[in-house]
């Protein structure tokens, strides 16, 4: 491999990226052991559960860095100060009657439901506001801070994070100056270190470990470089840039480089040519873009993404804007780490918002959780009919179509079908018109409701994912804890974190069944063979549910893992100084 953008060599990995699992295979994560070399974590994100989560990227913020700080580490998380003041996207609980229940700040809606949530009572960090320059000029920023669950928690406030919609855009689509937002949230996770030091605060020192996620957080590694350490700040830091979704590069015009206050050096970083499609004309140059992901790779010390086969996908097979080629180049610094989940908010046994509560040793909750839901839904309250529930963003990605196409199909199986979505309109008005025509046995529920996803994941059978692709996906993760069987398309880490029972020989094994291509037949063929286990072998059913209640999908193992790959980052860096 040649010399980095930096002129810096890329140094080979500690091991190589580890080929996918073969099927048969149980996928289990491996025990944790205590740092005994603390670090001084940064993370950047776009979005944090529960303060504005969307997705995700959320809840990984929302639990990771707890994870790391439980392992020693000094954890700060610094993200915008989503204020929208909407309330859209509550609205089923609002129009339903079903209030969230009085818990934490997890049970409320996404960032449109702010109030309460410990981020009201973070406190304004003194010393006036962060001058930032970005855009021309200088950007008055100011700092909001708590501390929780051993992690400070640093929100930016800046009237562009003050509108209504979700931290990225509204009904009418991505906020225009999304570039600008988020450039200016990555050029405050560099400053607020620093403020908080010069504050009275904590000091993290000069080698902080800044992790950066998705393209919105991209930028901070080329503006670590190019605006901090080449002034002789953060000499010692190292920057990983973490990879939830591939499918946002955040690409741009080219001109608006000219926003960013980079020097005109960086642009060879950022700019991008998406290389010709198959059976194009390789002399095809495209027009230049930006691309802000593009920039994060080529100035990370170490990539992460949240599935070791999504790592294989990434760099092995085309990909949005051909950025695979650049991916596969960087694949010695790449490494695939399955996300765990927050056990405390997903936990059957004590989950203030589902009706019943239950557990692997006794499952009597789980039934009363599906009749309560059925009831809910206004279904026949049939307990053997198999509930088959699916639950996320409606777009491509997630494979809504599919499931809809699958309907005839699934109400041949005697099967009842819930979904709960929200995203692009077309599939929206998609769902509620299906709910006319199969309403007796299909219900929609358009919106996001972080109480109805609980429930749907306690009182389901089947969890239904025919993501066409799914760097991680958590949805799978939360239906096995609960007692609910995936069948899943096997991609990304769902091939990752599903074991499929019928890839085991006498059925003795696996946690659900996934299915590939991500084609109508094979849906239906994997429901049907779920749908024969549940119906003629309960025992055999039950063990399926049991072990998928029994995997640990805990943050303990992912934590561990992260924390290898940032001290190999570290020691590189050392390394390179010497
Ligand atoms: N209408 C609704 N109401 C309530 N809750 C809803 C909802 N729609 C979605 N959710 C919740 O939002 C989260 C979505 O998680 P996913 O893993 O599907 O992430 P997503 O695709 O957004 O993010 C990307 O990042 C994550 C994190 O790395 C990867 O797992 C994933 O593969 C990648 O695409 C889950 O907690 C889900 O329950």
């Amino acid at each position: 491999m040649g010399p980095s953008a930096w002129g810096r060599p890329v140094l080979e990995p500690l091991e190589p990226l580890a080929p996918r699992a073969p099927q048969g295979t149980r996928k289990t994560r491996p025990r944790v052991t205590q740092c005994t070399e603390p670090l001084s974590i940064v993370f950047c994100a776009a979005e944090v559960a529960p303060w504005s989560k969307t997705g995700g990227l959320g809840d990984v913020m929302g639990a990771l860095p707890q994870a790391l700080a439980a392992r020693g580490h000094r954890v700060t998380v610094v993200t915008a100060r989503h204020t929208n003041g909407g309330a859209d996207v509550a609205r089923y609980d609002g129009a339903e009657g079903h209030a969230p229940a009085p818990r934490a700040a997890s049970a409320l809606a996404p960032c449109n439901a702010l109030t309460p949530s410990p981020a009201a009572a973070a406190q304004v960090v003194p010393g006036g506001p962060l001058h930032i320059e970005l855009g021309g000029g200088r950007q008055a920023v100011e700092l909001h801070r708590l501390e929780a669950d051993g992690v400070e928690w640093l929100f930016v406030d800046h009237p562009v994070f003050q509108r209504p919609g979700t931290p990225y855009g509204d009904a009418n689509g991505p906020f225009e100056d999304n570039l600008f937002r988020f450039a200016l949230l990555s050029l405050a996770a560099l400053e607020a270190p620093l403020r908080i030091a010069a504050s009275g605060g904590r000091s993290l020192g000069d080698d902080v470990t800044f992790i950066a996620n998705d393209w919105h957080a991209a930028l901070l590694p080329v503006f670590l470089r190019s605006r901090y350490q080449e002034g002789g700040a953060y000499r010692g830091a190292t920057c990983a840039l973490a990879i939830h979704n591939l499918a946002h590069q955040g690409v741009f015009p080219s001109h608006a480089f000219n926003g960013l206050s980079l020097p005109g050096g960086t642009y060879g970083l950022l700019e991008w040519r998406p290389p010709p499609g198959p059976g194009e004309d390789p002399n095809n140059h495209r027009e230049a873009t930006l691309n802000v992901l593009k920039g994060g790779v080529e100035c990370a010390d170490s990539l992460i993404t949240v599935s070791q086969n999504y790592a294989l996908e990434i760099t092995s097979s085309p990909q949005p804007q051909g950025i695979h080629t650049l991916l596969a180049q960087r694949r010695a610094l790449l490494r695939g780490i399955v996300n765990g989940i927050d056990t405390r908010e997903w936990d059957p046994s004590s989950d203030p918002l589902i009706p019943a509560n239950y557990s692997a040793q006794d499952l009597a909750g789980k039934a009363a959780c599906k009749r309560a839901l059925q009831r809910e839904l206004r279904l026949e309250p049939d307990p053997r009919a198999p509930l088959v529930g699916f639950v996320g963003r409606l777009d491509h990605q997630k494979g809504p179509d599919l499931v809809l196409e699958s309907l005839p199909a699934l109400a041949a199986l005697g099967c009842q079908v819930v979904m709960l979505g929200s995203g692009a309109p077309d599939y929206e008005a998609a769902l509620q018109e299906a709910t006319k025509t199969y309403g007796f046995f299909f219900r929609a529920v358009v919106g996001f409701s972080v109480p109805l996803a609980h429930r749907l994941m306690a009182g389901c059978d089947i969890l239904l994912m025919p993501s066409r692709f799914e760097p991680c996906g958590l949805n799978q993760l939360y239906a096995m804890r609960y007692g609910t069987v995936p069948v899943a398309h096997a991609t990304g880490g769902l091939a990752d974190t599903i074991d499929d029972v019928s890839a085991f020989d006498g059925g003795e094994e696996g946690t659900g069944w996934t299915f590939s291509p991500a084609t109508l037949d094979a849906l239906a063929g994997a429901v049907a063979a779920a749908v024969r286990c549940y119906r003629s072998s309960p025992a055999a059913w039950g063990a399926v549910v049991r072990r998928g209640m029994a995997a640990d999908h805990s943050w303990e193992g992912a934590a561990e893992q992260y924390e290898k790959v940032l001290l190999g980052a570290k020691e590189r860096r050392l390394a390179a100084a010497v």
